[in-house]
């Protein structure tokens, strides 16, 4: 049961974003976009891949949330990050970082700590990334997480507290914290790590589900409620993550604002 109560709650924000799709502008990487597009598609949002720094910025004042992501970082990128962010701050608007193998070289470490210090709402990274971003040895290999999330809950929180991000860890079961608040997620597939790129697309959601709450916790519990139940369906009759690719798409779409309340959410908050 996900005992996730409240105007906030996934199936609320579900039906705010199935009722008017958010736009939202993803800078990510070359092998997730095509597979974000088609993910925010079946969820019910409308992405755009807007990432060059002539017109990035002047987007994002349109967008009703920016995503970020490092995995395919380049110079043009960053100017074209730096331009997002901007756009999105004077608008008022949240924008969403992933930190994708931020632990691999130097120039992704410097590049990485300069985006944290402009306050992304929700940073959202395998734990592996978050370990590093929190200060912590990592296991990371490249872009796949190499540790435990459970591993990583403690710097995930001290990482909130810092940064002021909502910070969100998945994995096999998922965590989110604001540095106070905290939940578990459950479900999802074993076939999902071995489909490139869902982490990146699980990225552009959050986004997606920032653009219809004020509240970045709960937008990250809402997209990580909305994979994990689709992950699970998915999972049902899939040989592999060949045809668990396309169950996954389909069960995005497919998922109720009903269903989504049944998401299994525990409450791991640290008492006041
Ligand atoms: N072993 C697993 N079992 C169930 N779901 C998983 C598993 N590993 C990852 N996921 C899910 O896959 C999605 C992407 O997470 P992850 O693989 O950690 O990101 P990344 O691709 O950035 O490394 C998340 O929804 C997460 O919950
Ligand atoms: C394989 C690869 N190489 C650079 S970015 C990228 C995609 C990573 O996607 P994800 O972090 O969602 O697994
Ligand atoms: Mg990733």
């Amino acid at each position: 049961m996900s005992g996730w109560e409240g105007s906030g709650a996934p199936e609320h924000l579900l039906r705010a974003l199935r009722a008017e799709p958010p736009l939202v502008q993803c800078i990510t990487n070359y092998v997730a976009m095509n597979i974000a597009a088609n993910v925010l598609l079946a969820a019910g949002a409308s992405p755009a891949m807007v990432s060059d720094a002539a017109e990035a910025g002047e987007f994002a004042g349109i967008a009703g949330a920016v995503t970020i992501n490092i995995g395919t970082l380049s110079a043009a990128f960053l100017d074209g990050m730096n331009a997002a962010i901007l756009g999105a701050q004077a608008a008022g608007r949240p924008w969403v970082l992933d930190p994708v193998a931020c632990q691999a070289t130097r120039y992704r470490r410097e590049v990485v700590q300069m985006l944290v210090a402009q306050r992304p709402a929700i940073i959202r990274g395998n734990a592996s990334e978050i370990l590093s971003l929190a200060g912590e040895a990592s296991h990371g290999q490249g872009v796949d997480g190499r540790d435990t999330v459970a591993a990583a809950e403690d710097g995930a929180r001290r990482l909130a507290q810092s940064s002021g991000a909502v910070v969100a860890v998945t994995g096999a079961v998922d965590y989110v914290t604001d540095g106070q608040r905290a939940v578990w997620i459950e479900g999802g597939s074993p076939f999902m790590p071995m489909n490139t790129a869902l982490g990146c697309a699980l990225t552009c959601l959050c986004g997606a589900y920032a653009a219809v709450t004020d509240d970045a916790f709960d937008a990250a519990v809402g997209a990580l409620a909305h994979f994990a139940v689709a992950g699970a369906r998915a999972h049902e009759g899939a040989a592999g993550p060949g045809s668990f690719a396309p169950r996954f798409l389909d069960a995005l779409a497919l998922v109720t604002p009903e269903a989504l309340a049944g998401a299994v959410i525990r409450d791991a908050s640290v008492p006041a």
